[in-house]
């Protein structure tokens, strides 16, 4: 007998943060909508990612403050217990990796979710195992990306931690070897160093933060070495070995330890989506989409399979465009060019928009200028931890900032005063007669557009 279709207006497929989005609202417009989902409605970020690690990076934050407190106040004694972190994470932030909650959240809007895999079948099906679903006016894509593994002589058959295991620990590791030093790879490493670990990151290419202004990945740099992490760049590791403890060779040395976390980046999986059914390239690593979120007819994509910029403030950002688009409403199309980021280390590393090697690849003049946050007042004043820069990127040409970095203990939200510049292309000579509270970090942005001005 043959399989009867389910009709509705709209399948989700992946119900991270843009999907939940897209599909709530979607549903509470008055649409029929289904969201699939294999794992945890709400995706990667509320359970493995951004609020677990964060939580972590708090109580280590709370933990590096107090040893700072001989250089400003007196003693304490600080004894460090991961008991508190794991149950926060446990029982407050994932209620034991449960989604029922979010389940309930979508429910409520009209939504019915479908658990399972689903892949595209035929322009406008869905099927889920035995189940199939014909989505009358759209296939929205979220599907998220998964960790992936370097293909490392011995990796694949060691116990080694990806996020996912990372975020759930009980205990922490004695020795704990992380494998990319990108934000994933740094933030747990300052966690697990702060806790008393003993971290070594290592890091393929020549900095860590590659992405990053090489200015802000210095100033990282320097306070993770500070703080005894050991840091590895432009080292590559030939083979892993695991008998009780791991045994990792780069080219120049043996390192040995207790735990190995993975964190070299992130893949998709889009044969599995079975996208080439509605004729896209299901080789490809991420799905183009236009200003709009459309795929191809009848189908949205959004989130970090978009690949612009994998943020959960990109997925929900695309998630509002992708559902006005479908409900035939107008609104402005997408627009990158102040993408924020955020990586949560002590000191924050934010950035918006274009680093100077982009910039110059992109535009023709650009000018560039630097504040060090410990020259100025408020970075005398915070005295111990008061790292970091405000680092500038101008297109002189038509006078506005296409970038800017904020590394310091408030980082990522000094960058937020820099993203409103960018966003609305408010002109240099504006911004340099504005008033900066006094003594803040975010006046270090006056200094810097100071330099831009100077002829
Ligand atoms: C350790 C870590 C820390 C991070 N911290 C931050 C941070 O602080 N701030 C920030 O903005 N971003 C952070 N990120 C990135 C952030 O987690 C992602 O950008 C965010 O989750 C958005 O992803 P998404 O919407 O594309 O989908 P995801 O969150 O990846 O969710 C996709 C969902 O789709 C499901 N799925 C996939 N394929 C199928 C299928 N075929 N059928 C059914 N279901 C499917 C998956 O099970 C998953 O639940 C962090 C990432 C990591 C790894
Ligand atoms: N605070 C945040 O917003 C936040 C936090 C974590 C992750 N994220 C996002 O999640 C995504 C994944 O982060 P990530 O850090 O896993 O990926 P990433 O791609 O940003 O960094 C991975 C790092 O691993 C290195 N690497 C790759 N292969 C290697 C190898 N074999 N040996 C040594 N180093 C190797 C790369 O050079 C790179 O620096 C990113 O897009 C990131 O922006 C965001």
């Amino acid at each position: 007998m043959g399989r009867v279709a389910d009709e509705v207006d709209v399948v989700v497929i992946g119900m991270g943060p843009g999907g939940e989005d897209v599909a709530a609202r979607l549903a509470n417009a008055g649409l029929s909508v289904v969201g699939v989902e294999s794992r945890l409605v709400g995706g990667e970020c509320p359970y493995y990612a951004c609020i677990p690690t964060k939580i972590m990076l708090r109580a280590a934050e709370a933990l590096a403050e107090a040893r700072r407190v001989p250089e400003l106040a007196g003693s304490a004694t600080v004894r460090a217990d991961w008991s508190p972190v794991a149950t926060r994470i446990r029982d407050e932030a994932t209620t034991g990796w449960n989604d029922e909650a979010a389940v309930r959240r979508f429910e409520s809007t009209g939504g019915r979710l479908v658990r399972g895999v689903g892949r595209i079948t035929a322009p406008g099906e869905v099927t889920v195992g035995e189940q199939v679903l014909r989505a009358k006016r759209a296939i929205v894509l979220n599907p998220g990306t998964e960790p992936a593994i370097p293909p490392i002589e011995g990796l694949a058959h060691a116990p080694f931690w990806t996020n996912r295991d990372a975020v759930a620990v009980e205990q922490v590791p004695e020795s704990l070897v992380v494998l990319g030093g990108g934000p994933v790879g740094l933030e747990f490493a300052q966690v697990f160093a702060r806790f008393g670990s003993e971290v070594t990151v290592v890091e393929a290419q020549s900095q860590l933060l590659p992405m990053s202004e090489p200015e802000a990945s210095e100033v990282i740099t320097e306070r993770l070495r500070a703080e005894g992490v050991r840091v590895l760049v432009g080292s590559a590791v030939r083979q892993v070995s695991h008998s009780g403890r791991f045994q990792v060779s780069t080219d120049d040395e043996q390192l040995e330890a207790e735990s190995l976390l993975v964190a070299t980046g992130r893949r998709t999986d889009l044969r599995a989506l079975g996208v080439a059914a509605v004729g896209l390239d299901d080789e490809a690593r991420t799905i183009a989409v236009d200003e709009r979120m459309r795929a191809t007819d009848g189908v949205w994509a959004i989130g970090d399979v978009t690949g612009r910029g994998a943020f959960t403030h990109t997925s929900v950002y695309q998630s509002r465009i992708a559902a006005a688009d479908i409900l035939g409403e107008a609104g402005a199309p997408a627009d990158y060019r102040a993408m924020p980021s955020v990586t949560f280390t002590d000191p924050e590393v934010a950035t918006v928009g274009l680093t100077e090697a982009q910039a110059v690849s992109e535009h023709e003049r650009i000018r560039t200028a630097i504040a060090k946050l410990p020259e100025t007042p408020r970075g005398f004043i915070h005295k111990v931890g008061n790292e970091g820069l405000v680092k500038l990127v101008a297109d002189t040409e038509r006078g506005v900032l296409v970038g800017a970095t904020a590394v310091g203990p408030s980082g990522g939200e000094m960058i937020g005063a820099l993203a409103v510049a960018v966003h609305a292309e408010v002109p240099i000579a504006r911004l340099s007669e504005m008033i900066f509270a006094y003594p803040t970090f975010h006046r270090a942005i006056q200094p810097a557009l100071d330099e831009l001005s100077t002829p």
